[in-house]
């Protein structure tokens, strides 16, 4: 009933002490309530006087307002805890998805991990301060509740004690039965998430293709089966009330009967079988109360382990020990028979190595598989790997076009060298330094990734072109957006610099983006190499040609890899490495390849034999 993996927690075990401290304080406090209340009642049956209902009174009261402190102590303790807990768990889920990288959130999807951070933590909130106290009372309470009852009433207590097995079994087969179906229906919720979150990404794009309407019905739909699961859900919990309450009412009832009828008899006193049963509802009160938030707290339940999965994923091995300096003019890297193949779901899932996945392994405490392990075992599989044999030399401040067909593997290969993934076999040197992959800090901060549509976020222009260097000063800012050419637009700004741009605020265009792009570029002068995967893809002729002039500049004094389509690129690089499902079919200079009747002569023949003019000319 409880995750066992809340143990982990630290300070969890005080809690639940304290806990049930508080449980048992009130359990005898509930006792102490119905002793006061059953004696009052009793000196008001035997016409007593008034002075002697004093105490019982004083009693009942003192019990009363004991019973509802611990209440009250309790949920604040839970939900205390329950704060610090969520507290600590954000960062770790938030660290853990970055560490994790794209990859992790191109397979869990980016709604259904917003749904983790905001959500599922005030879902396992919920769960944490609901289940620990109600966990604690249903321990406790009956047992002190029942040996009040039996030391009235045998028979109360044996009737009390035999209805405790059915309860819990009724508990237990719906307990599960609305487990079944809370996964379901956390399943579909996240999933509903992420079509959500990519529906209303991808909404430019359904709107102007005119198949937004379609797209609604779909959400509608998958909307609908949400629904229909949480239905299930809440009906499985009205049946457990149902059935808890029934059970309960019917036990109370047997022993209301066999106690009136010893009380008719003579055989028993008023005040043990008016004790037992005042009692009687608070024995079962603690079930019933766990049993009706149960269902409750199964989305906490869920979204905990959804986490625990998450922060057990192993991360891509990373490389700290790096011990290099920078990209120069006279460094060299060199890739040599390098492998690459993105795992397949089930690969990825079997990463996995908590809950449910450990459940699969023999052994708990196997080696957890890296990424590029997992990687190197999909070859195996049927996928076919991304890149093959791939054996590069690069040298000092050279410029270098990738490219090839669509699915080559041009932004594979610039991923790889952005350390987004890792090579399952091959080796790699940089500078005399043997290399794993490139995911290590130290060539990390010599990188400047530009994609085809460039991060933008929410804020200023300023904000925005210091991404790499929070701290540069505001002359440095502007120098680098004249020079990448953003001074013509930010005159017409009336609050230039300081415009607020991105989600929420005031669009830019495509060229825009990747100029802001080329000014971070050219704010951190630290980042010697610059990856570009199709930067001026999404860019009209006239844009990119405008681009080209501020860029071949910057490109100067860098090392240049650079992912394309458009190959007039080729007239301004030293090297062009053309690749053809995932292996180079064509490496070398431009001037020695084209118009050798190679791989290269053929590609410019498909793609238009005009774009290459810049170059012939
Ligand atoms: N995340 C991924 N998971 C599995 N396979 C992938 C993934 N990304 C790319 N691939 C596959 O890897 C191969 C190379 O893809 P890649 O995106 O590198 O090609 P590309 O040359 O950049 O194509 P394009 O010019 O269309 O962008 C393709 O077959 C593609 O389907």
């Amino acid at each position: 009933m409880i995750d066992k993996s809340l143990f982990r927690f630290a300070g969890i075990r005080r809690q639940m002490l304290a806990l049930a401290v508080l449980s048992i304080v009130q359990g005898l406090a509930i006792s102490g309530q119905a002793f006061g209340l059953t004696w009052a009642l009793v000196q008001i049956w035997h016409r007593r006087a008034m002075s002697s209902l004093l105490i019982p009174t004083l009693t009942f009261v003192l019990a009363f307002v004991c019973r509802h402190l611990c209440e009250v102590a309790k949920q604040k303790l839970a939900s205390s805890y329950a704060d610090s807990m969520v507290r600590d768990l954000r960062p770790q889920v938030q660290s853990k998805i970055f560490r994790l990288g794209p990859a992790a959130l191109t397979q869990r999807g980016t709604g259904s991990a917003v749904t983790m951070l905001i959500d599922g933590l005030d879902e396992v909130k919920t769960y944490i301060q609901t289940v620990l106290p109600k966990m604690m009372d249903m321990v406790f309470i009956p047992i002190i509740t029942l040996v009040v009852i039996w030391s009235q009433s045998t028979l109360s207590g044996i009737i009390l004690l035999c209805m405790l097995p059915l309860l819990f079994f009724f508990l237990a087969i719906l307990g599960l039965a609305a487990r079944d179906r809370s996964n379901k229906q956390y399943a579909q919720f996240r999933k509903l998430n992420t079509r959500f979150v990519d529906t209303i990404l991808g909404l430019p794009t359904l709107k102007m293709l005119g198949i937004s309407d379609e797209y609604e019905d779909e959400i509608y739909s998958v909307s609908d089966r949400f629904r229909k699961r949480t239905m299930s859900v809440i009906r499985v919990a009205l049946t457990s009330t149902f059935a808890l309450d029934f059970f309960t009412t019917l036990a109370i009832a047997m022993m209301a009967v066999f106690l009136g009828n010893r009380l008719v008899n003579g055989t028993m006193t008023l005040f043990p079988s008016l004790l037992a049963l005042i009692l009687a509802p608070d024995y079962f009160l603690p079930i019933r109360q766990f049993g009706d938030d149960y269902h409750a707290t199964l989305d906490g339940k869920n979204a905990l382990q959804d986490m625990e999965e998450l922060l057990n994923r192993p991360e891509p091995d990373q490389d700290d020990d790096l011990d290099w300096a920078g990209w120069t003019a006279s460094s060299h890297l060199s890739l040599k028979q390098v492998n690459f193949t993105y795992p397949t779901q089930q690969q990825a899932d079997a990463l996995v190595p908590a809950g449910k996945a450990v459940s699969s392994s023999k052994d708990p405490a196997a080696p957890k598989k890296s990424t590029a392990e997992a990687a190197a075992a999909a070859g195996s599989a049927d996928i076919p790997p991304a890149l093959s044999d791939l054996s590069v030399e690069i040298t000092g401040m050279s410029k270098i076009a990738v490219i090839g067909r669509s699915g080559a593997g041009k932004s594979t290969l610039v991923q790889l060298l952005a350390g987004f993934n890792q090579p399952s076999s091959g080796s790699i040197s940089l500078d005399g330094h043997e290399l794993k992959h490139f995911n290590a800090p130290a060539w990390q901060r010599h990188i400047a990734y530009i994609p085809q549509t460039p991060y933008i976020f929410s804020g200023s222009i300023d904000e925005n072109i210091r991404f790499y260097l929070p701290d540069a000063s505001s002359e440095q800012v502007l120098k680098a957006a004249q020079e990448a050419g953003l001074d013509d637009w930010l005159a017409i700004l009336p609050e230039g610099l300081d415009t607020q741009i991105g989600e929420g605020h005031r669009g830019i265009s495509g060229g825009q983006a990747q100029r802001i792009a080329l000014a971070r570029v050219l704010l951190d002068k630290s980042r010697e190499i610059l990856l570009f995967d199709e930067p001026t893809a999404h860019l009209d002729i006239e844009t990119e040609y405008d681009l080209k002039q501020t860029l071949l500049p910057i490109m100067e004094d860098h090392l240049v890899i650079f992912a394309t389509h458009r190959l007039h690129w080729l007239a301004d690089v030293d090297q062009v490495i053309m690749l053809d499902q995932g292996r180079i079919v064509s490496q070398g200079k431009p001037s020695d390849l084209i118009g050798q009747g190679g791989p290269l002569d053929q590609l410019i023949a498909q793609m238009g034999g005009n774009q290459i003019h810049g170059y012939l000319d």
